[in-house]
């Protein structure tokens, strides 16, 4: 198949960890027959400073056009004065707006190879295999901001259509799954969480096949850490969804490891590690590229329907964390581009096995 997909590299460790992503589509897209054309764009810090803007005109357009965004990370310290102007996480934020991308999947596996990096005890990491669906394009990122000399506020708002048209999203993924959703929100407090409570109780109304639990974020995160396993699909607001993920991404043991697809109505999507620009380590050839891989997989499986190529990639993934090598961040001492190449040499080995599989069955020379 033929697909154009832009690629946002970013800031900080966005534009090395996006390549190790690209040389993997790149590898699926010889390997298996399809054209692949990659378009790069600027987004963030490195576009504020080529054009003043974090989203330029430009890249919105390529990002419209395309059949599928790859996206690194934006920010950094360079551009966290607080009273900048502009900031690169508004591009990101106006991106993710203005392709319509309102619900965020963020699944959470834990590598039994990696549980000792985990701070949890292994008997508590079994199984754990969490689907979270973040609202992405509502809530208190989006809302009006005011500022005075000594008051500030964000507003958190949220219509009926915006949280019913997630929430039937991750019931329609729960039935693929273990058909179990719990919605997280703090509906003891928040009238936002009221609304959204009471929609979700209406749409699950459209699922009796699927079990349905209502859980308040404070407890839910404990919850994550005390019994990990309990929960299938977990949907949630957008700054709820921001924060409990990065706390799941403890539990597989680095936030370098976790993908996400932001989808809308459409085949297109937005993908990207959930991790951020990660400063400290940024330019030093040691980010791990695991979750930025990971969703070029999500990116072939959602936008182009290759489902074959998509697993070759998490099986690949999967046979790199379980015999290494691995990056810093999970205990190795390998650079981005060892894991990189290790992840290139695993595909060619999943497909030659596929092959020979395939000549086997059919008796082939
Ligand atoms: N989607 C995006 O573009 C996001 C951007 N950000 C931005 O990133 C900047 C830094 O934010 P932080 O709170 O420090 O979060 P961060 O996710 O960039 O880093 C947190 C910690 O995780 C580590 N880490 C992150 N990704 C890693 C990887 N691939 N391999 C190994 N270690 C990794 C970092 O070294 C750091 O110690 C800020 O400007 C923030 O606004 C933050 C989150 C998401
Ligand atoms: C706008 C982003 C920086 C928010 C974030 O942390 C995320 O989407 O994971
Ligand atoms: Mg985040």
């Amino acid at each position: 198949m033929k697909a154009r997909i832009v690629t946002l590299p970013g800031d900080g460790v966005g534009p090395e960890v996006t390549a190790a992503a690209v040389a993997v589509l790149k590898t699926v897209a010889a390997r298996y027959e399809h054209v692949f054309a990659f378009e790069e764009q600027l987004i963030g810090g490195i576009a504020i400073d080529a054009t003043g803007e974090p989203l330029p005109a430009a890249s919105l357009a390529a990002c419209r056009s395309a059949d599928a965004v790859l996206l690194g990370a934006v920010g950094g310290p360079k551009w966290s004065d607080p009273n900048a102007p502009v900031r690169p996480e508004q591009g990101l934020l106006a991106l993710r707006a203005a392709l319509g991308v309102y619900a965020n999947l963020r699944p959470l596996q834990v590598h039994p190879a990696l549980a000792n990096l985990s701070p949890l005890k292994n008997e508590k990491l079994k199984n754990i295999d969490v689907l979270f669906v973040r609202e992405l394009t509502g809530g208190a990122y989006f809302g009006a901001k005011t500022r005075s000399a000594d008051v500030a506020t964000d507003e958190c708002r949220y219509t009926v259509a915006e949280i019913e048209r997630v929430v039937r999203r991750a019931f329609e993924l729960a039935r693929g799954r273990r058909r179990h959703v719990t919605s997280v929100d703090k509906a003891n407090v928040l009238e936002t969480s009221r609304l959204w409570r009471s929609t979700v109780q209406r749409i699950a109304a459209e699922y009796p096949d699927v079990k349905l639990e209502h859980q308040l974020v404070d407890s839910m995160a404990m919850l994550l850490l005390t019994q990990p396993n309990r929960y299938d699909v977990v949907v949630t607001e957008n700054l709820f969804g921001d924060i409990l993920t990065d706390e799941a991404a403890a539990l597989a043991g680095s936030l370098g490891l976790l993908p996400s697809a932001s989808l809308g109505d459409g085949k297109a999507g937005l993908y990207e590690p959930i991790h951020g620009s990660a400063p400290d380590i940024a330019g030093q050839g040691v980010a791990n590229p695991v979750g930025a891989i990971l969703s070029a997989a999500l990116l072939l499986r959602h936008s182009l329907g290759l489902e074959t190529e998509a697993v070759a990639i998490e099986s690949a993934v999967e046979q790199v964390l379980r015999h290494g090598p691995h990056s810093r961040d999970i205990g190795g001492h390998a650079g981005t581009g060892e894991v990189r190449d290790a992840v290139l040499a695993a595909i060619e080995d999943h497909a030659d096995n596929a092959a020979a599989f395939f000549c086997g069955a059919r008796a082939c020379g």
